[in-house]
This record gives structure tokens, sequence and C-alpha cells, in this order.
């Protein structure tokens, strides 16, 4: 290519950014309007709900829809996520706790659901990521609730026994891990590898194939194990690349989940109910009494109206011993005419059924 014509690119790049960075702020102006008209179609005593969950989804499935590339759905819908993070911190900044320290996934996670124009706050745990919503410190939490390899995140499910919770969103994140070292780590010295335990587990093989007399400790939060190591010589930590940019650690090796597919789910809690977008998913808790075919009697519903359960759990309940509780997601929203004539079904059977929530299925 001639100097020439990657000046003349250059020039074209240029004017076409002037074009973006015009409509961008267009944009904005109209969420600013937008704001306006929220606030003035209030109600005496109503609260303003500047996020808007459902919309969100629908504006960056429209986006995919539309897209022709070169750039993929997912990449230009991700631009358009931190777009709107924007527009809305306009009008108005969301707050936004997660399972802390910085550079855990769960960060990544909220990132990549409200995006990077949030004001963000790490808890040191679930409960406390709980308690910051139920408190109103803060708008939403962000916490695991489920991985590919490991199953359920127990913590997670327990505090929704504890605390009146409404899921608003969920969020997948593809968990790839590394073997991080600091500066000054022997790497022929290595005696102990810091993660959390859930992460040691979705590496058991490849820590067996590769460090099978090493120390295997199990800190709170695989950006803890990056902190730790940073001042140790004859140590390393499994974490992930935000982790590793935060401490500045290196890679001794890539990607050592056992499984490529390795995965995290993680959900959006809060106070506001989410209407329908036509793609939902609702997440119920359920107690049954304690009799043969009950689980049986809870589920035929779900299977006679067709629709379409992504998951069960069962968690022991608080209030009696040897007595469960079923945590089961679906698809449908709680309003739609079919799932609530499944939920009525249900709680002439059931002991206890609280919806925790319908929300769009993940978009990104
Ligand atoms: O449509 C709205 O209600 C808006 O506030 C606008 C907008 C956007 O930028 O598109 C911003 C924030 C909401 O969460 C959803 C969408």
């Amino acid at each position: 290519m001639s100097e020439q014509e990657l000046k003349a690119l250059r020039v074209r790049i240029d004017n076409l950014d002037e074009k973006v960075l015009e409509l961008i702020s267009e944009r904005a102006r109209c969420a600013q309007e937008v704001a306006r008209v929220k606030m003035a179609s209030l109600a005496e005593g109503e609260v303003p709900v500047f996020y808007r969950p459902e919309r969100e989804a629908q504006v960056l499935k429209r986006v995919m829809e539309r897209n022709k590339g070169p750039l993929g759905n997912e990449e230009m819908a991700r631009l358009f996520r931190e777009i709107m993070s924007s527009c809305l911190a306009l009008e108005q900044p969301l707050k936004v706790a997660y399972l802390g320290p910085e550079g855990t996934f769960t960060q990544a996670a909220a990132m990549k659901h409200f995006g990077h124009a949030v004001i963000s706050k790490p808890m040191a745990a679930i409960d406390e990521v709980f308690r910051e919503v139920a408190a109103g410190a803060v708008n939403f939490g962000v916490v695991p609730v489920e991985n590919s390899t490991e199953g359920a995140v127990n913590h997670t499910l327990d505090s929704f026994l504890e605390h009146d919770m409404v899921i608003c969103g969920e969020v997948e994140l593809r968990i790839h891990h590394h073997l991080l070292v600091g500066e000054n780590t022997k790497t022929d010295s290595i005696s102990r590898i810091y993660s959390h335990a859930q992460s040691l587990a979705q590496c058991r093989k490849w820590l067996d194939a590769h460090y099978p007399n090493v120390e295997r400790i199990a800190v709170s939060s695989n950006a803890e194990a990056a902190k730790r190591v940073k001042g140790e010589w004859n140590s390393a930590a499994i974490a992930g690349d935000m982790a590793a940019g935060l401490y500045g650690l290196t890679r001794l090796a890539e990607k050592i989940e056992d499984r490529p597919d390795n995965s995290t789910r993680f959900l959006m809690i809060g106070n506001q109910e989410v209407p329908p977008t036509g793609d939902d998913k609702t997440s119920i808790i359920v107690s049954m009494s304690n009799r043969p075919g009950a689980l049986h009697e809870l589920l035929v519903p779900f299977h006679e109206n067709g629709i379409d359960l992504t998951r069960i759990e069962t968690r022991p309940s608080r209030s009696g011993k040897w007595t469960y509780v079923f945590f089961i997601d679906f698809a449908g929203h709680h309003r739609d005419p079919l799932v609530k004539s499944v939920l009525e079904q249900i709680s002439q059977e059931a002991v206890a059924l609280k919806i925790l929530g319908s929300y769009p299925k993940a978009v990104l």
C-alpha cells in the first residue's frame, strides 16, 4: 500500500469518525430527553425508573439482527452496550455491587451486562452483595450462580432464601484460567498455587498433570490469589485476564481449564420488576411437602404445557431437617398466560412458591 493510499483512507476514517461522533452525541441528547419524559410522567410519590433492561435487550437484539458485518454481531453489540451504558449514566449513574475484590470474573460479568459507565462497588462476600442491594446502598448486585464444570454456587442460592430479591438479568461468561506468576517468581521453584476453590476444581486435571506435588491453596477469590502472588517468589495463582492485568502478573500457562467450554452464569439482582420482552426466563423457588411423588407433581405442569425447564437445583431448606427447596429456571415470563396457569397449578401442590424474577434471556 502506498503512503498516499494510506493517507486517503485515514482522511476517510476521520470524516466517518466525525459523523459517528455527531450521531452518538445526538443519541445521548435523545436519552436525556427520555429522562425528562420519564420524570414528567411520574405519578405523585412515584420514583423514576431510568434503567430498563427489557428495552436494552431489545436494542442489542435489533443491532445484532441488522448488523451486516464485517464486525461480528457480538462485537457490534458490545459497542452498543457501552454507548447505552454511557447514555443511561446521563439519565442516572447506576450503582452496582459485585463479588470482589477488583479483578474477579464477577466484575467482568457486571461490565459485560451494564457496560463501563456504572459506579461499581466490590464486596467481600456473596451475602454482602445481597445485603448492599437490600439496604438500598446500590441499585443492583451481581453474583455468580452456576458454573458449567462445577455446578451450582450454593452461597448464592442460599442467599435467595434469606433475602427478598428480584432477579432482573443474567449474563454468561466464558471462563479462561491462566497460571500466573509475578516478576520475582522463581518458576522452577513453585511450591504453592493459590486460587478460589471453584477455579482449582475447574483446573484439577491440568494441575494433576503439571503440578501434581504442589500445594493447592483455596482463597476467597481469584483476584485475592493474584494479589498474594505479587509479593511471593515461590507461588503462582490461577486467575483470569482481569486479575492478571490488575496485579501485573504474567501468564506461565494459558487457558488451563479442563473443559474448553467452561462458562459461568451470573445474575443481576435488585428490586425492579422487568416487563416481558418475548424472550425471557423466570426463576422460582418451590418447597414441596416431603412425600412420594412430590417432585413429579411439581414437574408435570411444565411438561404438559410445553414449558422449557432450563435448570433445577435442590438445596436443603432452612426450616427443617431433610426437607428441601427446588430452584427452577424456565423459559417464559411470569406474566405470560401459559406460565401464569402453570404457576397457579404448582402453587396448589406446593408448600411455598416464590417468584424470584422474570428477566430477558442473556443477549451477549
Ligand atoms: O429507552 C429508555 O427508556 C432509555 O432510557 C434509553 C436507553 C438507551 O440508551 O437506549 C438508556 C437506558 C435504558 O436502560 C434503556 C435504553
